[in-house]
């Protein structure tokens, strides 16, 4: 199988304790994976790891059949990783709406009208141009949350590492979100304790738990 992201023996403590170990996980090409398990098991501290935000973890983080092992490896495939974190609050570059779904393209030298046009497209296409020149931070938990997602969904990332999506949505926020994802042919870890948002969505369901991820 051509696997996007295999995870081997991979374990992670901070300073005070151990946060998961004996992850064993191989994301398939395309594949569409969920994790769920209980508060504080770890779930969000794994995607950090995948998304190259956190470096003291043992064991091997492979992207691509590529293993990483320095922040100078992973940053060969930053731009191929999207990650939505759980709290989007710090995670926006530009005050307004337009300008935050923009900035990505921007930085990748797509001139300003073409980058206008397909941020302008990709709100319209989760139904939220109304935002377009809103302040991000007057918008709402959900707003907020949807327009990060435009803003990674825009840079067509070849993995997804989604942390509670639907989070704060209201059901027809939630729906869309749920259309737009399954539309989307990539790599995707979506981590959720929504059980009816995964079975749309994912086929294949891991808990994490104190014995690493278990298939449900
Ligand atoms: N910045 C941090 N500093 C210290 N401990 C942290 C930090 N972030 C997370 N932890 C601890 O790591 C453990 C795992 O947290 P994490 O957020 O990864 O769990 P989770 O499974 O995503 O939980 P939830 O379902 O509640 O979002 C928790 O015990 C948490 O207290």
């Amino acid at each position: 199988m051509s696997c996007s992201i295999t995870l081997k023996e991979l374990s992670y403590e901070n300073s005070s304790k151990k946060i998961f170990e004996n992850v064993n996980l191989n994301v398939g090409h395309e594949e569409k994976v969920a994790i769920v398990g209980a508060n504080g098991a770890g779930k969000s501290t794994l995607l950090r790891v995948i998304a190259g935000l956190e470096y003291s973890y043992k064991g091997d983080l492979e992207l691509f059949h590529n293993k990483i092992s320095s922040k100078k490896e992973y940053k060969k495939f930053r731009s191929d990783i999207g990650y939505l974190p759980q709290d989007v609050n710090d995670y926006f570059l530009c005050p307004v709406v337009i300008e935050d779904v923009m900035f990505n393209l921007r930085a990748k030298g797509i001139n300003k009208e073409e980058a206008y046009c397909k941020a302008l497209n990709i709100l319209e296409s989760m139904n939220i141009s109304h935002l377009k020149d809103r302040t991000i931070f007057d918008l709402s938990g959900g707003e907020q949350k949807i327009v990060a997602l435009a803003s990674i969904l825009i840079t067509e990332p070849k993995i997804l590492l989604l942390d509670e999506p639907t989070n704060a949505l209201d059901s027809s926020a939630e729906k869309r979100v749920v259309d737009i994802l399954n539309s989307i042919k990539k790599s995707m870890i979506i981590v959720s304790h929504h059980k009816t948002f995964i079975q749309k969505l994912a086929p294949t369901v891991y808990t994490l738990n104190k014995n690493g991820l278990e298939l449900n």
